[in-house]
């Protein structure tokens, strides 16, 4: 699709400043009362458009950063001399609204076919909520839906291709149309980048493809060293072939399937094979680890360091040696060099990593802004691999770039070529399930781990998780859960009545405070795992209570402050409530207020409001200057380092966080220096990811929402590490959150399988 026509005359960064001038301007929305709207009309010039994106706007289904961008697109298109069709302004202030919900772009067939889905307008609680303040009935406003009903996708096309604002990116327009996808430019040139960077990756010589050279051999010999299982077919070893192999690699694998041991035996064999090549003189790579959130990093260092020191160096070919195999885990943004109020970082194309190997961990967190910087930032030959569960949430932001890599995992689709190299270098058989003819580069270059090696076969998560994620969630099984037949899950409540949602609620909090152990089988005495004796499951009580008795005072040393710190925060993270939702009674804030309340009267806080101690804190922004990033937890303390003016110790209130950059170190800040952040009782799922806590609580409404899906629950189940209980609002709401299943719009898979044919 090439046409030479005029072009908007602004760049990509001008276009994004002037967006953002625009939508931080107040749009005028119309008077109450003009409210009456004749569908036929609502399309016949920009004006009523404009009025119509306002309307939505007033009535929170769209934000001002949409309609903002719609008249972006008008102003360019008249500076052009052209009168824009009110359905590009349409079309823009919606592509603009998908991103915001984590789409990379608008599939015009699939909006035109199920307008009300695709955008999920109106949104579920305005549908539930007919009455405005004054008791009257809301206006009929009419729906994207309705609005898109008078139009037809190759209406759509014709008027797209034909205005100034749109291009297929070969010309700097805001808008871009690939095929029946409609980008925002900055969204489509992310993917572009990525797929080129893949693409690149996919396409480099190895000097492991042919099984009998020096280096396949030295990798079949490392892989024997490292790899002992008696399984039929060894998945881990199988991945560690794969990823060897690739410039670009993504392992993915459920909680437990052994992803971090895979990838530390990948890198201990990769340097066995740098050990014994001629060419690299002994030199070993130079590797780097890093994870989206602080969160996801503190959690890899944790397992990486103990997986490190298993390996069998001494036996491995290359003189490996611990000093080669990195340990320390670093947030991306730290790596590429984030800096204040830029979204550019100061490793780039010009100024690439210093890197033989980057290995990312929960990838499935990095969306396509910031895995387009991974990608600027590598140089060309640098090998990149990916680890993550596909089956997962995808980033907050937009994209889902794992997920999408991953569609076809499950089927492998390795080509016959890919498999006797597989054969040859794991000695075993491929599965022949895993075999096709017609598979796709990408798909040799991405490995799926199949077996839970953390959870027990008999386990209540593992069984749970599996039938969120086959859609086999029955009643049978939740019968299963409710009766404490498993030793790890317990379903603690359903709402089998209308009108209880208080009961339940306050069932939330008791449940919250002490854990509920009785609840659970043999009131969760007895559990042994990996040989040593569990203790039961707790609530918050239990880092309370050890705030409490810290036993500390004015004359304990500052490193007893900070140990005790470090048991607090440990503590805290053996219990941790989530939910679907941010707003009312079951969302976040409802749910932390109750808690605080229901804590406040068992007399473990001294009040519900504002800053006090035992108060737990989520940051929820990346502040660069205390070092804290989004996703950080810490407890507010009464330390007593500050003075009276008579020189007296005064105790004061500081906030102590784990220290990123010392092992077992505490940062404490004091509460007026803290940003953004949130009380942090109840967690969103989506800010879980990435983190795992002893026993977690999913509270889950008694409504459906859009964000309620499959993806969530499973992620939600998988944050447990050893009790996970649910409490439902609603059983049949939850059967039906597992049946929906997230779908974000993106070109990535087909980007790659189009420049491959
Ligand atoms: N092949 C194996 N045989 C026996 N135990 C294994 C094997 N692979 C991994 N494990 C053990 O299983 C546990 C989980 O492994 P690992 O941490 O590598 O998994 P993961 O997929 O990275 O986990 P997470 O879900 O936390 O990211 C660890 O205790 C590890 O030692």
């Amino acid at each position: 699709m090439s046409r030479s026509r005029s072009q908007t005359g602004k760049s990509d960064h001008q276009i994004d400043l002037f967006a953002e001038d625009i939508a931080a301007e107040t749009p005028t929305i119309p008077a109450a009362g003009d409210t009456t709207f004749a569908i036929n009309d609502l399309l016949s010039s920009p004006d009523r458009t404009e009025t119509l994106l306002l309307h939505w706007q007033q009535a929170e289904w769209i934000r001002a950063l949409d309609v903002g961008f719609a008249r972006l697109i008008r102003e360019l298109s008249e500076e052009q001399g052209e009168r824009p069709d009110p359905l590009l302004l349409l079309l823009a202030a919606l592509v603009s609204h998908q991103v915001g919900r984590g789409h990379v772009c608008v599939d015009l067939g699939n909006l035109l076919a199920d307008a009300g889905h695709t955008l999920s307008l109106p949104p579920e609680e305005s549908v539930q909520e007919p009455l405005t303040d004054s008791g009257t009935s809301e206006p009929d406003r009419p729906k994207p839906a309705d609005v898109l009903a008078l139009v037809t996708l190759p209406e759509c096309l014709i008027i797209l291709e034909g205005a100034c604002a749109v291009s297929d990116g070969s010309h700097t327009t805001p808008l871009v149309l690939n095929g029946t996808r409609l980008y925002l430019r900055r969204f489509w040139r992310y993917e572009q980048r990525i797929a080129a960077g893949i693409r690149h990756r996919l396409a480099l010589p190895s000097p492991l493809a042919d099984p009998e050279s020096g280096p396949a051999r030295t990798l079949s010999l490392a892989l024997d060293t490292l790899f002992r299982s008696s399984e039929p077919v060894d998945y881990q070893k199988l991945a560690c072939a794969l990823a060897a192999r690739n410039h670009f690699a993504v392992i993915t694998g459920g909680p437990g399937s052994g992803k971090t041991t895979t990838v530390v035996n990948l890198l201990a064999a990769l340097q066995a094979v740098a050990g014994e090549s001629p060419e690299r003189a002994g030199r070993k790579y130079r590797i780097r680890l890093a994870a989206p959130t602080g969160k996801a990093a503190a959690r890899l260092n944790e397992s990486i360091g103990g997986a490190v020191s298993r390996l069998p160096l001494a036996e491995l070919p290359g003189n490996v040696d611990l000093n080669d195999i990195p340990t320390r885990v670093t947030t991306l943004h730290r790596l590429l060099g984030s800096r204040p109020d830029t979204r550019k970082f100061r490793h780039n194309r010009d100024n690439p990593l210093l890197v033989d190997i980057l290995v990312i961990d929960e990838a499935s967190m990095v969306d396509v802004d910031l895995m387009a910087s991974v990608f600027d930032a590598l140089p060309a030959n640098a090998q990149l691999i990916l680890l993550g569960d596909k089956d997962q949430l995808a980033s907050v932001d937009a994209g889902a770039v794992l997920g999408e890599l991953c569609q076809r995992a499950l089927l492998a689709h390795y080509t016959p070529e890919t498999a006797r190299w597989l054969a040859a270098m794991a000695e075993g058989e491929i599965p022949e399930s895993l075999v096709d003819e017609t598979g796709q580069p990408m798909d040799q270059a991405v490995a799926m781990l199949r077996k839970s090696y953390r959870f027990r076969e008999d386990s209540g998560i593992r069984a749970f998780a599996e039938a969120v994620n086959t859609n086999a969630l029955d009643n049978a099984m939740l019968r299963q859960i409710r009766q404490a037949e498993f030793d790890d899950v317990i379903l603690l409540n359903s709402r089998s009545k209308s009108g209880d949602t208080e009961d339940t609620l306050d069932l939330v909090c008791r449940h919250a405070i002490t854990g509920s152990p009785e609840a659970f089988r043999n009131a969760g005495q007895g559990r042994q795992v990996n040989g040593q004796s569990l203790p039961p499951p707790v609530g918050y009580r239990h880092y309370l209570e050890r705030l409490q008795n810290h036993g500390l005072n004015e004359n304990s040393p500052r490193e007893d402050w900070d140990a005790m710190a470090v048991q607090l925060l440990e503590a805290f993270s053996d219990f941790q409530v989530l939910c679907a939702l941010r707003k009312g009674p079951w969302g976040v804030e409802g749910l932390n207020d109750r808690i605080a309340k229901q804590l406040l009267a068992e007399k473990l806080i001294p009040r519900a409001e504002g800053w006090y101690e035992g108060r737990p804190v989520l940051i929820t922004g990346n502040d660069y200057n205390l070092g804290l990033m989004n996703g950080d937890i810490g407890i507010a303390v009464n330390v007593p380092w500050d003075r009276t003016d008579t020189g007296e110790p005064r105790y004061t209130l500081r906030v102590a966080f784990p220290d990123s950059d010392t092992a077992g170190g505490i940062r404490w800040i004091s509460p007026s220096r803290l940003q953004q952040l949130e009380t942090v009782y109840a967690m969103t799922v989506h800010k879980s990811q990435g983190s795992e806590f002893n026993h977690t609580c999913l509270v889950l409404p008694d409504r459906l929402s859009p964000v309620l899906t499959k993806e969530l629950v499973y992620t939600g189940i998988t944050r447990a590490r050893n009790w996970f209980s649910l409490i439902a609002g609603d059983i049949p709401v939850l059967r039906e959150a597992v049946s929906q299943q997230v779908s974000r719009a993106s070109g990535l898979a087909l980007a790659l399988v189009e420049s491959t044919d």
